[in-house]
């Protein structure tokens, strides 16, 4: 009988985990026997391992992408099909990350629903890029300082790449990356994130966010201005039932519970979207904001960062409404939306539905985003459908 198909490659070989060796504090999580996930383990344990292989993968991709942002030149930069831009950061990110769980997971059973693929750097004018990337990918993993340190060739990058195509769906599990979510706010040395989360039966289950430019401090309305004390580069991460936590990507500042502005009245609250008024409405967040009596000016972040600013209370309200015609893919929210849920807050489309993350790379979502705490919720609800009503009668093709 072949057991040992179903075992993990780090238990059966200790040495072929490849976080284990590189942080003594994580050897005791990356050996558990995977047994204990197997079986019915106690809801606490749930998604345990999950977590901190995303964790560490996720802050792996961070390194690479700290040192590309310091250093960017326009020809690691592409423009994809839809003129979004596509740097070897995005790349690099999303080939590390993808090589790291397919380690650490039993084999044969890795699934990634990822926003790149290789097609470009496959093409002769992708040569240079993919050399450059694949220099990266190895000098960051040579930084986790292991003596047998892999060497990754260009065809093992392409490969890793090209493992997030898969559909995603109800069954089964699912990983789900944006390698850099908010490439603008990347290149324009601003905000981005790198996001990662977890599907179980359509369900997102594990949900992590770095955001290397994000201070450690608050930075909303509220915020204590103490610059000395703030660091910068945040990650959150957040477990099915476990709540979410927030610690700085230095290891200066360790994981600390965060919840969701606590707040009643709509008019105390203030609210968050997009730096790029290209990829919200703006006229129709204005609007909901004037209905709801909000007088604070929005905090516009790039990327889930929003998420992450919002679930330890920098923002009260979240809201994200596409021009007509865009649609949003699972990437963009799976682990923004477990780590509002878990610091207790709401994530709804414009109707009031909960996300639905099983049905394949896209969200079936007509209007728009909106996430608040459950009190705030039904007020917030009104206003949009009141804005959206108004925006329909002025003739913009806003679907109700
Ligand atoms: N036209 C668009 N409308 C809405 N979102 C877009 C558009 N083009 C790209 N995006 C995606 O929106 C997200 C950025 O959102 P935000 O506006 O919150 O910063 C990113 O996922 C970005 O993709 P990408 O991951 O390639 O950066
Ligand atoms: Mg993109
Ligand atoms: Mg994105
Ligand atoms: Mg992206």
């Amino acid at each position: 009988m072949q057991f040992a198909l179903a075992l993990p490659r780090f238990f059966l070989s200790p040495s072929s985990s490849f976080f284990a060796s590189s942080a003594s504090s994580s050897i005791s999580l990356f050996r558990r026997p995977f047994s204990a996930k197997c079986a019915t383990s106690p809801a606490a344990m749930a998604y345990e391992h999950e977590l901190s292989i995303a964790t560490k993968a996720v802050s792996l991709a961070c390194r690479l992408c700290q040192k590309v942002q310091k250093g960017l030149l326009a020809a690691e930069t592409q423009e994809k099909s839809d003129k979004s831009p596509v740097t070897v950061a995005d790349y690099g990110s999303q080939a590390l990350i993808s090589w790291a769980l397919n380690e650490e997971l039993p084999q044969g059973t890795f699934s990634l629903v990822a926003e790149e693929d290789s097609e470009e750097l496959k093409q002769d004018q992708g040569a240079s890029m993919l050399d450059r990337i694949t220099q990266l990918v190895n000098e960051t993993l040579a930084l986790e300082k292991r003596i047998d340190a892999p060497f990754l060739s260009k065809e093992q990058v392409l490969l890793a790449i090209d493992r997030g195509r898969s559909e995603g769906g109800s069954v089964g599990r699912h990983w789900v990356l944006d390698p850099i979510d908010g490439t603008r706010g990347f290149v324009r040395g601003d905000q981005y994130a790198v996001a990662l989360g977890l599907l179980d039966q359509g369900e997102v289950v594990v949900g992590v966010l770095g955001c290397p430019n994000l201070p450690t401090n608050l930075i909303g309305p509220e915020a204590l201005v103490s610059p000395t004390e703030s660091s910068i580069g945040c990650l959150f991460a957040a477990r099915k039932g476990a709540g979410t936590t927030v610690k700085s990507i230095d290891g200066s500042i360790q994981p600390q519970k965060i919840s969701v502005r606590n707040l009643e009245d709509p008019s105390l609250a203030n609210f968050c979207e997009s730096y790029e008024s290209a990829h919200s409405m703006q006229n129709v967040t204005a609007e909901i904001a004037k209905i709801l009596g909000v007088v604070s000016p929005p905090l516009r972040i790039d990327s889930q960062a929003k998420y992450g600013a919002m679930a330890r209370g920098d923002a009260a309200i979240y809201l994200r409404f596409p021009h007509p015609g865009y649609r949003e893919k699972i990437w963009d929210h799976a682990a923004g939306c477990i780590i509002i849920k878990e610091a207790g807050g709401l994530v709804l489309d414009a109707a009031g539905n909960p996300l639905d993350f099983s049905k394949g790379r896209y969200l079936d979502i007509a209007s728009g985003i909106i996430s608040t705490n459950p009190q705030l919720m039904p007020a917030l609800l009104a206003a949009v459908q009141a804005a959206l009503q108004k925006e329909h009668h002025h003739g913009e093709r806003v679907h109700l």
